[in-house]
């Protein structure tokens, strides 16, 4: 668990350099960088960009296919007026796994490819200097890792990734790296909750620094007027007449910290927030008092060329195209996705439900990507497996919590919930990780096909239900869909019969779709079967005021493993994967912009 994740800024105090750009890479298939000295570099290098994936530059199967150790390296300068800082390197993901050196020294390592980790170099580097930072990286998958998975041994003693989970298992440095200069006594993490109501915003805060409890706080609104003020580590930030963050119509205030050192500052951290509260109550899910009714979808962070690597004009044409359908959320899934991610939905007021990658925990879904049928939590790996669960848990909680656009936490996607085996470890990852958010929003995980209101024996955890269902295509599919429709039926009118009262919203429904497949009547993969399969599930939706959201599966097409069952990738996307539209892109607009923007 990484002690702050404070995203990196510049000011009087701090220096924040991205060392993105061209590195040395190379892979190692023996594992034997270290013994042939590659920590401090290697000669035959592969220029390779940084923030990418490395696997869809190339043109040879081998290396697309990749799966065992390889190797970064970057020469960097370290300028003398970083002296007396504390000298930092900040990973924003490196998949799945890494160890860093500078300079030849083993400096920390790295488990978890998708949130961010520092490393302290102040006693590795040379100032004044060139510096080398190497790291040995690897992109295996096992079964007490998140996302899950095996690595399998080819007859040729080539590694094969096999993931239990349905998106290509892109690696590298897929997010940018930054050399950190911050002061020795640094601040190093804050939090805040809220209370808002018409004429009155609190701002309860919390600040820590290595060394200290005097600060001096501020809050400025987005014209730069001071409009409170406060002092210590803990303390209250009252706005009359605020400007509250709304869905899909947000305000940013900033929240200035400084840190005081007999009296005079040492550190300073500047960061957006927005006042709003978040509420679940009975059936509803409420943002500052008013009910929300999540229209959106799951997401990956994916594109051509660069893999999984987050593309900051990418995330700009995918919030657009969000705005444009009347969108006002998405679920991360299945991974907390770059920073700069949840920044750009702060600025538009979209929700986010935001994932761990604790994907894969079911065998038999799994099955068509090469799992086993059997329950998941009766596995030997799943002690180890937890560990690092929980670990990336903290960890995303940690970094993410100040943001506005967070609404929930998504502890799991589609976990084998049916056997009583998985209720201690859900029982565990709940208690574990029901403090670790200041603002307390709600938890919860996706309930895939085969863990129905019947069989789920995990029910009682989540704060809000998300649903995956897939009938029209993964079953009751084609002419057989007024079956599928009948039997989503028969669960829902269960829930609706039972005792439960929390909302329920589909995180995931769809269906493969061929863009320019056309066929009248339909056929599956034609653009007029995925519009009647999404109609179906919208004439199912409006029957019951329990669900509180549709979020369809995927917001674009994106990259699987090569199989029978996927025709260069997932193509459940409502656009594809060049974000243009298909037909059912214009349905759901016309039916989400119906709806008033805050519904
Ligand atoms: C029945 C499970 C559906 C599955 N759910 C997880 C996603 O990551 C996959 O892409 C999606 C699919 O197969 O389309």
């Amino acid at each position: 668990m990484e002690k702050g994740l404070l995203y990196p800024v510049t000011n009087q105090f701090r220096q924040d350099q991205k060392l993105d750009g061209i590195w040395d890479f190379k892979f190692d298939p023996e594992a034997k960088g270290e013994a042939k000295g590659w920590t401090t570099g290697f000669d035959d290098p592969i220029k390779m960009p940084v923030p990418a994936s490395f696997n869809d530059f190339f043109t040879d199967k081998d290396s697309r296919e990749y799966t065992g150790d390889f190797w970064y390296a970057k020469k960097f300068f370290v300028p003398t007026y970083m002296d007396g800082k504390k000298i930092q390197l900040r990973f924003g993901a490196a998949t799945h796994r890494a160890t860093v050196y500078v300079n030849g020294q083993e400096i920390r390592s790295h488990e978890g490819g998708f949130l961010p980790f520092t490393a302290d170099i102040t006693d590795a580097v040379k100032l004044g200097e060139e510096n080398i930072v190497t790291l040995k990286m690897n992109n295996e998958l096992h079964r007490d890792a998140l996302p899950a998975g095996d690595t399998a041994t080819l007859k040729n003693g080539k590694k094969m990734a096999k993931p239990f989970f349905d998106f290509y298992n892109y690696s590298g440095l897929n997010r940018s790296v930054h050399l950190l200069a911050v002061p020795q006594n640094n601040i190093y993490d804050y939090s805040t909750t809220y209370e808002v109501s018409e004429d009155q915003a609190t701002v309860h805060y919390r600040v820590d620094a290595t060394d200290g409890k005097d600060f001096k706080v501020s809050l400025s609104d987005e014209d730069g007027n001071v409009v409170a003020t406060s002092e210590g580590q803990t303390g209250d930030l009252v706005v009359k007449n605020p400007t509250l963050w709304q869905v899909r119509d947000a305000y940013l205030y900033t929240i200035k910290f400084e840190l005081l050192d007999a009296g005079k500052a040492v550190d300073e951290y500047a960061d957006e927030i927005g006042l709003r509260t978040i509420e679940i109550k009975g059936h509803e899910i409420l943002v500052n008092h008013k009910s929300v009714y999540l229209r959106g979808f799951g997401r990956h962070e994916d594109s051509i060329y660069a893999g999984r690597a987050f593309d900051l004009n990418v995330e700009r044409r995918d919030m657009n195209l969000m705005k444009w359908i009347g969108a006002n959320s998405f679920r991360s899934s299945h991974y907390p996705y770059d920073e700069q991610v949840y920044k750009f939905a702060d600025r538009e007021g979209i929700l986010i439900t935001d994932e761990v990658p604790a994907v894969g925990f079911k065998m038999a879904a799994a099955s068509f990507l090469g799992g086993l049928n059997q329950s998941f939590f009766d596995g030997h790996w799943i002690d180890e497996l937890y560990k690092k669960h929980i670990d990336q848990v903290k960890d995303m909680i940690k970094r993410d919590k100040n943001h506005p656009s967070v609404l929930a936490w998504s502890l799991c996607n589609e976990p084998d919930t049916s056997t009583d085996s998985a209720v201690p470890y859900f029982t565990k990852l709940f208690n574990d990780s029901k403090d670790l958010d200041p603002e307390k929003r709600p938890r919860t995980f996706t309930l895939n096909e085969d863990d129905t209101f019947e069989t789920s024996k995990c029910l009682k955890f989540p704060d809000f239900y998300l649903l995956n269902r897939y009938p029209g295509w993964y079953h009751k599919w084609g002419y057989e869909i007024s079956d599928g429709e009948a039997g989503l039926r028969a669960e829902l009118d269960e829930w609706k019969n039972s005792d439960i009262d929390k909302p329920i919203v589909f995180s995931e429904y769809g269906a493969d779709t061929e863009p320019g497949l056309h066929k009248l009547p339909s056929i599956m993969w034609s653009e007029e079967y995925q519009i009647e399969l999404l109609d179906m599930f919208d004439r199912v939706f409006d029957s019951y005021d329990f669900i509180r959201g549709e979020q369809p599966w995927n917001l674009a097409d994106f990259q699987t493993v090569e199989g029978n069952m996927r025709v260069n990738g997932n193509k459940k996307g409502i656009f594809t994967r060049d974000r243009q539209p298909k037909a059912v892109a214009f349905y759901l607009k016309k039916r989400w912009t119906s709806l008033p923007l805050d519904y």
